[in-house]
């Protein structure tokens, strides 16, 4: 059967359901949804079968109005959605994420079907509401409130008939739908019967990121987790309780909820219980779990059923109080360090270490790739100890030229050169007495200078050039290198002994690509540029995010800082989207690099469109640039991260013109 006889087929169909509704009741469960929605379409919405609709996108605008108003659940769904994108992309599924008015806010498909999947409304913007579109997975599943799938002739609008569609509602903590999943393919010559695998795990991914948006915003409350089975409630326990300090229930997850329902008195509101009445027990009962059960789980029989539930509890994430021996200053300069990272277990160790070694007099040896952040992490640590109103000096040894390093270093006495201060000049490491002096590159420091180093570590006493009596000096010295600094012991670049010295302890920092905490990272600079330097504010929008996410750094957080920098200049409203990103943080190497072309292209099916333009692009994102510095040469350097003389070749090569220069 050609396409259009089959849409001639489907609208008869649906003419004759509306003369006879009763053929509902012949309906197996899923098509008792479909029928329902079918009579809604008629019957309550005035759809016309026989008038095929297009599909609607929403403008840019009105999607950023929906996109905002669920942004923090948007950051919470980002991991899941794309993992069960990864899982399902293979089979010929798109996925689509709508809010609850089946506004579709986030979409992730293949490029290569663009125009088809924008003809068929399976794109980013998308208004799948019964109301509008007619019976299909989104909007059924926003109307029934349950997961569906929508196959083919189960759609009500017959230019849907090729589609197969299942969906899953996401609720939020208060059980209001908040969201639906849906995982869409374009044409589906399988069974019905086979959409129930996508089907189950549909469900189970809008569980996975209902639960995770769930635990985000009780963060700060104790959370009872609690399963049917002892052994997977610490892993996939399914129902969830925010507790308040008394045991009472603040909120429940859908499993909660169904469970609560079938418990509570009917009538009465599902959270007018406390757990401890919930589960016949003493609220000290519940909060002695992790000290009373060896596997930090405890069994609970449900108040007037047979059942029993096995909980644990997820402590509130907030700071433990700590010692009180420790002054607030300290307390509050602890933070400092604590500020570097959100979660990350090679920061965690660098920063416990550090913590540790805040006060001691150990040198410190802080490795890592460049813009890693080795000079921020030298400061936090000189702010945090009892060094904190001393100087921190930072020298770069790859910086000063070879024939100047040794007096800029040690200082000198007058008289000592031809052309010195008639005073002579202190050195650097004298001028950081009682502080920190931040030895950045120590790589780069040429093998003599290093003897007399070693010298003033090991005699805490500096000898300026020129002569004259020693000085005493009390530094703390924290040296940093990007390099492989083992391969310049063996190659005799670098010397073993004042190695030593230097490595009371060792930081290796991470690459920001490897980081677990990149979105904290990223949330962080963006303030920093947003508030302090710019003034205003700023927000990433979640493709923005995304594309940000997939990325490497080679440049670390000082590219990043830069990129965002850039993307805050080059923004005209408040909000960054992918568009507003320097290229590079989705082309490597002249092509779209793998996980970065997935979301980026995926999240925005534009962004393609966009690396194929990257000359224009390019030439008017230096313009945009230029016109937000005023012109100014310097500072659009500063934003793009690169030198003065290459913002002049690129306006040269672009054909930009000055105002003044015209
Ligand atoms: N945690 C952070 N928060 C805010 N900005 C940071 C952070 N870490 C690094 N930066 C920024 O990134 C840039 C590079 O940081 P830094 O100079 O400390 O890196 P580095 O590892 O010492 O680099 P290099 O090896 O090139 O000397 C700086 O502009 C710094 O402000």
């Amino acid at each position: 059967m050609n396409s259009a006889s089959a849409q001639r087929r489907h609208i008869d169909t649906i003419l004759n359901f509306g003369d006879q509704s009763l053929a509902i009741k012949r309906y197996s469960p899923t098509h008792e949804l479909i029928g329902r929605s079918w009579q809604r379409c008629l019957n309550e919405y005035g759809l016309d079968p026989s008038q095929p609709r297009p599909a609607r996108i929403v403008t840019q605008q009105t999607l950023r109005e929906h996109q905002d108003s669920v942004d923090e659940f948007l950051n919470v769904a980002r991991a899941g959605v794309e993992q069960l994108y990864t899982q399902v992309a293979s089979l010929g599924y798109v996925l689509l994420l709508s809010d609850y008015r089946g506004i579709t806010v986030q979409f992730l498909g293949d490029k290569r079907h663009d125009e088809r999947l924008h003809k068929a409304g399976l794109y980013l913007g998308a208004d799948w509401s019964e109301q509008y579109a007619g019976t299909c997975a989104v909007g059924t599943c926003i109307q029934e409130q349950k997961a569906l799938t929508c196959h083919r002739v189960d759609h009500f609008d017959s230019s849907h008939i090729s589609l197969t569609c299942t969906a899953a509602p996401i609720k939020d903590p208060s059980g209001q739908l908040l969201a639906v999943l849906d995982i869409s393919a374009l044409d589906s010559s399988r069974t019905p019967e086979s959409q129930n695998f996508a089907l189950h795990l549909t469900q189970l991914y809008a569980r996975l990121i209902e639960d995770a948006y769930f635990l985000r915003r009780y963060r700060k409350k104790v959370v009872f987790k609690c399963d049917y089975s002892r052994e997977l409630v610490q892993v996939n326990g399914q129902l969830l309780f925010a507790l308040d300090e008394n045991g009472d229930v603040l909120a429940a997850n859908s499993a909660a909820r169904a469970m609560l329902s079938e418990v509570v008195i009917p009538g009465a509101s599902l959270l007018s219980v406390s757990l401890p009445q919930l589960l016949e027990c003493e609220w000290r009962d519940i909060l002695s779990i992790a000290i009373e059960s060896n596997d930090g789980v405890r069994a609970f029989r449900v108040s007037g059923t047979a059942r029993t539930l096995f909980g644990t509890l997820i402590e509130p994430a907030v700071s433990v109080p700590r010692q009180s021996f420790i002054d607030n200053a300290q307390e509050e300069s602890v933070e400092l360090l604590d500020q570097l990272s959100a979660d990350d277990p090679a920061m965690r160790r660098n920063l416990s270490l550090a913590k540790r070694l805040r006060n001691r007099d150990v040198s410190l040896l802080i490795l890592g790739e460049t813009g890693t952040g080795k000079e921020v992490l030298s400061q936090a640590i000189h702010m945090s100890s009892v060094r904190a109103g001393m100087p921190f000096v930072a020298v770069n040894c790859a910086s000063i030229p070879e024939s100047l390093i040794e007096s800029e270093l040690f200082g000198y006495l007058p008289g000592t050169f031809t052309g010195g201060r008639a005073k002579g000049a202190k050195g650097l490491i004298q001028q950081a007495d009682g502080g920190t002096l931040f030895l950045d590159e120590i790589g780069d420091m040429p093998l003599h200078l290093q003897t007399r180093l070693l010298r003033v570590l090991a005699e805490n006493q500096v000898q300026p050039l020129g002569g004259g009596q020693p000085i005493p000096v009390n530094v703390r010295v924290i040296a940093a290198t990007h390099c492989d600094i083992h391969k310049l012991i063996e190659t005799g670049c670098f010397r073993a002994d004042l190695y030593y010295r230097l490595n009371g302890a060792t930081l290796k920092l991470p690459a920001l690509r490897e980081r677990a905490d990149k979105q904290y990272v990223i949330q962080t600079l963006l303030k920093r540029i947003t508030l302090v330097d710019s003034g205003r504010m700023v927000r990433l929008r979640a493709d923005a995010m995304s594309a940000l996410l997939a990325y490497s750094w080679p440049g670390n957080i000082r590219q990043l800082s830069n990129a965002l920098a850039f993307a805050e200049a080059t923004c005209d409203g408040a909000e960054i989207t992918v568009y507003n990103l320097p290229e590079e943080c989705f082309i490597h190497s002249g092509k779209v690099t793998g996980l970065a072309a997935l979301s980026a292209s995926a999240v925005n099916p534009l962004i393609v469109d966009r690396v194929s333009n990257a000359g224009d692009d390019k030439k008017q994102m230096l313009m945009d640039i230029l016109r937000h510095t005023h012109w100014n040469i310097s500072a659009t350097a500063k934003q793009l991260g690169v030198s003065r003389p290459t913002i002049y070749r690129r306006m040269q090569k672009y054909k930009i013109v000055a105002p003044n220069d015209r």
